[in-house]
């Protein structure tokens, strides 16, 4: 119910909207009852043949046999003191009044006209009554939508190594149509089938309240039936739910990897992978549609048995002359039409609750706490030093699987400080941490002076320019790819320049709509050195003070490599720069290196330094470009320096 509340609140600002709905609600029912009681004048008059004159129900009903006295009596017996028969005789005077005509046959003529009039504004009322439901219910949806895409988004790193891509996926668009269709079902099964409902029952009063209660006995039969399935669906329909995150993630998973199954001749193993999932998704689904399946034949054999015992026992009464064999037909008719409405109200339960179990999960999402606190400081440049003092850190929170451990560390202004170590030594860790993607477990980051933790994290963020290994590139054009995330409208001079300086601009001169050429989905277009200058480029026209390389070169051949190391060098110039880099040969001349191992600092001292002091940085050095028969043309550049 709290979810239900909550997901009412997301309406609440349509609250004109919503008033309008109820109304034209109640217009639709009305008007739908109208038209099916319509048709008493119309069967009386058609099959009243003996007069020439205006046959009406009342006089119809005069004709038979006298009834109504003894059943008045019963109905005030047990009503109390409402009259419904002579409220029902006064119905009748009001219906007659408006349609009675001199002949039979222009009263047949006044019924029909009056039947189309009252259809079609009962159609009327019906489709704008759909189009103010949509309105409401696809505005909460993107409310929804919004709000929990901007959550997740703004979730720090940690989040997105919890949470499988495929399930975050699947909380935008899956969970929040599921929510979207609970509101119709909401609106149209708590608000306008019900009235529905209540404006028949009251046909079905007037005609015979003996009647209405048997059906009324046996409706309640079948929704306490059709509770206890709903129930059973919805667990199975959560569970189809997970899957479905599931099947993103999976999906996800392999065209992203699609190049390193295709390396491997894995298509034949994921596809058998990918059947025995899709096997045991149907299996699911199968159990939920049956239990769905059973949920329709079950309440129209309810709503037929309702029907079939209201036409023994109302034949039973028109036998005993209780009432007419027209209003027997209408009663009928009646309960027929009720059937839709009581069963759309049953199976919304199933509906509704599905729903609220999305919203749930929605609003979990939503609800969410960051454990990244935001500072309030403002950094607008950096003007001393990065200071790390006696850090640790753990991805896992658990004892023994620090993966930094007491790191202390001083980047000055101006600085290119190189990381270096064996993989998993803890390096891309810790420029994480500069970055506060991740909070230190102990000790602190200082940025010029104060706690990283106290900066506002976007300002902070400005002040880092970051270039990876993987690039990250939108299927946008040169341009636009170079400008994103500089937070401003960059000028096609400041790209052309910092394409120039990233050594990006040749090759950029040579595309076929240079600057505007589309790169494609994930920049598939462009060779690794193309993208890493491109990154390189991105990171010069956000013209950050602090630069950060990670592994930018490790996956380049020799001749890119040279270019985007000369692409690296030119845009180090000036700045504070932290290098993390498997080849040796390209953090040489860094003022300061850093020896890192197992999550560790181990060594610090310049490139010549380390090597006299024979520990592991002279390890590495051996390792990386003495080994008998190494032609790395590094080691060559490295020695002809
Ligand atoms: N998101 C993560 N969750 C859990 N453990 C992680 C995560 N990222 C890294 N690690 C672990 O932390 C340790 C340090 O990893 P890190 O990537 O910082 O090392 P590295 O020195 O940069 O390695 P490489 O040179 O191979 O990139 C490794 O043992 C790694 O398995």
């Amino acid at each position: 119910m709290k979810f239900y509340i909550r997901v009412l609140k997301y309406l609440s600002p349509e609250t004109h909207q919503i008033v309008l709905t109820i109304v034209v609600s109640l217009l639709t029912s009305l008007f739908s009852v109208v038209s099916i009681y319509m048709i008493l004048p119309l069967l009386n008059t058609v099959f009243n043949n003996n007069t020439e004159q205006v046959q009406t129900a009342q006089s119809a009903e005069k004709a038979s046999p006298p009834v109504h006295k003894p059943r008045a009596t019963s109905v005030q017996n047990i009503i109390g003191n409402i009259d419904i028969d002579s409220y029902k005789e006064e119905l009748k005077h009001a219906f007659e009044n408006l349609i009675q005509a001199e002949t039979k046959q222009k009263t047949l003529l006044n019924i029909c006209i009056f039947l189309i009039v009252v259809f079609s504004l009962k159609n009327f009322f019906l489709y704008l009554n759909n189009q103010l439901i949509i309105r409401v219910q696809t505005k909460t949806a993107k409310k929804l939508r919004d709000e929990v895409f901007k959550k997740i988004i703004h979730m720090p790193l940690s989040y997105f190594h919890e949470h499988k891509v495929g399930t975050l996926m699947n909380y935008v668009h899956h969970e929040v149509t599921v929510v979207h269709d609970a509101v119709s079902s909401s609106f149209v099964n708590l608000i306008r089938n019900p009235l529905m409902v209540f404006f028949i029952v009251v046909v079905l009063v007037i005609i015979s309240w003996k009647l209405t209660l048997f059906a009324l006995i046996i409706s309640i039969a079948s929704l306490i039936s059709i509770r206890f399935i709903g129930k059973k669906i919805k667990s199975y329909a959560s569970m189809i739910q997970s899957r479905m995150g599931n099947l993103n993630s999976k999906l996800q998973e392999v065209f992203n990897g699609i190049k390193l199954i295709k390396a491997n001749s894995m298509e034949n193993y994921e596809v058998d992978r990918f059947t025995d999932f899709t096997n045991e998704f149907r299996r699911i689904s199968l159990k939920s549609n049956q239990l769905k399946g059973i949920t329709g034949p079950l309440n129209e054999t309810f709503g037929v048995a309702a029907i079939a015992i209201a036409l023994w026992f109302g034949g039973i009464q028109v036998f005993s002359g209780e009432m007419s064999s027209v209003e027997l037909i209408v009663f009928a008719f009646a309960l027929f039409s009720v059937m839709q409405p009581v069963k759309a109200i049953s199976q919304a339960y199933t509906k509704i609750q599905e729903g609220l179990g999305s919203a749930k999960r929605i609003f979990k999402i939503i609800d969410a706490e960051s454990d990244l606190k935001n500072g309030m400081r403002e950094i607008e440049s950096f003007t001393d030093s990065i200071k790390l003092e006696n850090i640790w850190f753990s991805y896992h929170k658990t004892e023994n699987s620090e993966v930094l451990r007491d790191v202390s560390l001083e980047i000055k202004k101006g600085e290119t400080v190189a990381l270096v170590g064996s993989s998993g030594s803890g390096k891309s860790t810790l420029v994480d941490l500069i970055l506060r993607f991740y909070d230190v477990d102990k000790g602190r980051i200082l940025v010029d002076g104060y706690d990283i933790k106290d900066y506002d994290l976007n300002s902070l963020r400005k002040m880092f320019g970051v270039v990876t290994q993987e690039v990250i590139l939108f299927n946008d054009s040169i341009a636009g790819n170079i400008a994103y995330g500089t937070g401003k409208n960059a000028s096609a001079e400041e790209i052309v320049e910092a394409a120039k300086i990233a050594n990006a601009h040749e090759f950029i001169e040579k595309a076929a709509q240079k600057f505007d050429t589309n790169i494609g989905d994930r920049g598939l277009r462009l060779s690794g050195g193309q993208r890493q200058r491109l990154s390189i480029a991105r990171a010069m026209l956000k013209n950050p003070p602090i630069l950060i390389f990670d592994e930018a070169t490790s996956a380049l051949d020799n001749e890119s490599e040279k270019l985007v190391q000369d692409a690296i060098n030119n845009a180090m110039r000036d700045r504070t720069a932290i290098v993390i880099a498997h080849r040796l040969s390209t953090i040489k001349s860094a003022d300061k290196i850093v020896v890192m191992d197992k999550g560790k600092v181990v060594e610090v001292g310049s490139h010549f330094e380390l090597l006299e002091r024979n520990g592991i940085y002279k390890k590495l050095y051996n390792m990386q470009f003495l080994t008998p028969g190494d032609e790395s043309p590094s080691f060559h550049k490295l020695e002809n320096n």
